[in-house]
């Protein structure tokens, strides 16, 4: 995926995804318009995305998070199972990566949005968020300014997504023993207080990356496909009996 692109524009669907490409760039990835506005296509009726596989149900997740608490990077661990090391490269814009998972036997495709996290490109940001069905958003455990935005990316997320996006709080880069400042403990609390489901992640190992793209789409899906019967999915219980925890030797 190329790292560097300029935003083109605002999405102009309003719906979930459907027939997108498998990557793009913004303003340019606004996939056909058979999915229903809540994110179901059809789950009789399976949708054969762009690299030829077939889904029921698509969604858009957006990655949003200062800039370089490793948006990308999780992207990319969890597309491609690799870890950019070296050089950090900032998104400039927005880009995107599709990826279908199979979820308690449903096809769900997930077209996931990989934001810039410069001030600068925020504009560009807000114009994406009402189209998210699910917001994951990241800190830093090494860099305590990071974490100290959560609330302003909250205050962001209150005024410009939709009032029902699932969202999600990740502490990533917990492989970073030595280097953290901020206590797994410390996301937990600040989690709590805002009712958002939370979890540590490292796109450098790997921890708990496809755990936080499954569990959005298990919420997703059990949304979508109103699965009354069945008791309401609840996505902070089935991450913590997912959970990987990080060893964290040395907090702030
Ligand atoms: N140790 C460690 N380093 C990471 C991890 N994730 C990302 N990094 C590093 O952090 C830097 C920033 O990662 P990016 O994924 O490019 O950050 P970003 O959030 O996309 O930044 P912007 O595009 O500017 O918004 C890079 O040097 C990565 O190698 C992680 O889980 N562990
Ligand atoms: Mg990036």
């Amino acid at each position: 995926m190329s790292r560097k692109k300029t935003a083109k524009g605002k999405s102009s669907n309003s719906g979930p995804t459907a027939k997108g490409k498998d990557s793009g760039k913004s303003g340019k990835g606004t996939p056909g318009t058979e999915a229903l506005s809540n994110g179901v296509v059809h789950p009789s009726r399976p949708s054969l995305s762009n690299s030829g596989e077939f889904y029921d149900l698509a969604f858009k997740v957006m990655l949003v998070g200062d800039s370089g608490v490793g948006k990308t990077c999780l992207l990319v661990r969890f597309k491609d199972g690799a870890f950019l090391a070296g050089s950090f490269i900032s998104t400039v814009g927005i880009d995107f990566r599709n990826k279908v998972l199979s979820i308690d036997g449903v096809k769900v495709k997930l077209q996931i949005w990989d934001t810039a996290g410069q001030e600068r490109f925020r504009s560009v940001t807000h114009a994406y968020y009402r189209d998210a069905h699910a917001l994951l958003l990241l800190y830093d455990v090494t860099n305590k300014t990071s974490f100290d935005n959560i609330q302003a990316w909250l205050t962001e997320i209150h005024e410009y997504a939709q009032q029902d996006v699932v969202l999600m709080l990740l502490g990533n880069k917990a492989d970073s023993t030595h280097q953290r400042v901020v206590r797994r403990e410390e996301g937990e609390k600040l989690a709590k207080e805002f009712g958002v489901p939370f979890m540590e992640t490292s796109a450098k190992s790997g921890l708990n990356v496809d755990l936080a793209f499954t569990a959005a789409a298990k919420e997703l899906k059990h949304r979508s496909l109103k699965e009354l019967s069945e008791p309401k999915f609840q996505l902070q219980e089935y991450v913590n009996k997912e959970m990987t925890k990080a060893t964290s030797c040395c907090g702030s």
